[in-house]
C-alpha cells in the first residue's frame, strides 16, 4: 500500500486559521516525534513513560502511542506477520504526525522491526522532527527480563514469528538517540529519559 498516492479522486487540502506555529507559541515547545523503537523487553513503554512524565513535570505536552496498547484499538486488525507490522508502523507514524502538527512531543514506543518502515515514518516530518531512539538492548537481557513470559513460548515454538527468535529485527543504521548497555548493565529509566531530554532541550523542541 502506497502512503503518498492517496486512492480516492477529487479530494482537496482545507487550511485552517489557526496552524502549527500558533499551537506552538501558546504551548511554549515545538511539535515532534520521538520514536523509540527495539526488541520486545527492551524497555520502550518504561522508557517512554518515564519520558511522559518527566516532560510533563516541566510542564510539557506529550503523549504516549504504544505499540501493545494501539494493537487493542486502532489496530486490532493487524498481526504479526510483515505486512501487518508495515501498516502497523505506517498508520502510528500518520497519527503520530497528526500529533506532532498539534504540537505536542509525541513519544512512538514499538518494535518497528524494519528500517524500511521506520525511513517511511521519518520522511513524514521532513524538517528534523522525528527523533529515532535506539534501545539497542541484547537480546540476552530482553530474554531474561522477559515480564510477559512471550519469549519462553517463543523457544518452545508456541508462538511463531516473535521478533528476535525467528523474525528478524533491524537495528537503525543513522538514529539520532542510541541508548545502550554499560558493562551489561542497563542505564536507569530516569537516565534513559534524561539523555532524551537533553537531546530535546538542545535542539530547541522545548521552547516555541
Ligand atoms: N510475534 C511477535 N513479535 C513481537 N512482539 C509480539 C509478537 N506477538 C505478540 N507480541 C507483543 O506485541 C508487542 C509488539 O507490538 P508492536 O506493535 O510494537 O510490534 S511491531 O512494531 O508491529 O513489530 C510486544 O510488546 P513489547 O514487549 O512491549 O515490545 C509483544 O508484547
Ligand atoms: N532501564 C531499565 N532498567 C531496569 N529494568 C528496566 C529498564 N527498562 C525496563 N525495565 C524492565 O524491563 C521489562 C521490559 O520493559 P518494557 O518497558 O515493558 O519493555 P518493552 O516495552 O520494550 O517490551 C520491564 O519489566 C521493565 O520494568
Amino acid at each position: 500500500m502506497s502512503s503518498t498516492v492517496p486512492k480516492s479522486s477529487n479530494i482537496f487540502w482545507h487550511d485552517c486559521l489557526v496552524g502549527k506555529t500558533d499551537r506552538q507559541k501558546l504551548l511554549n515547545q515545538k511539535g515532534c516525534v520521538v520514536w523509540i523503537t527495539g526488541l520486545s523487553g527492551s524497555g520502550k513503554s518504561t522508557l517512554a513513560c518515564t519520558l511522559g512524565r518527566e516532560l510533563h513535570t516541566r510542564g510539557k505536552l506529550a503523549y504516549v502511542l504504544d505499540g501493545d496498547n494501539l494493537r487493542h484499538g486502532l489496530n486490532k486488525d493487524l498481526g504479526f506477520k510483515a505486512e501487518d507490522r508495515a501498516e502497523n508502523i505506517r498508520r502510528v507514524g500518520e497519527v503520530a504526525k497528526l500529533f506532532s502538527d498539534a504540537g505536542l512531543v509525541c513519544i512512538a514506543s514499538l518494535i518497528s522491526p524494519y528500517r524500511r518502515d521506520r525511513e517511511s515514518c521519518r520522511a513524514l516530518l521532513s524538517d528534523g522532527s522525528f527523533i529515532e531512539v535506539f534501545l539497542n538492548m541484547s537480546l540476552e537481557l530482553c530474554e531474561a527480563r522477559d515480564p510477559k513470559g512471550l519469549y519462553k513460548l517463543a523457544r518452545a515454538g508456541k508462538i511463531k514469528g516473535f521478533t528476535g527468535i525467528d523474525d528478524p529485527y533491524e537495528a537503525p543504521l543513522n538514529c539520532e538517540i542510541e541508548i545502550k548497555e554499560i558493562d551489561g548493565v542497563c542505564p536507569s529509566p530516569s537516565d534513559m529519559a534524561g539523555q532524551v531530554v537533553t537531546y530535546l532541550e538542545e535542539k530547541g523542541f522545548l521552547h516555541e
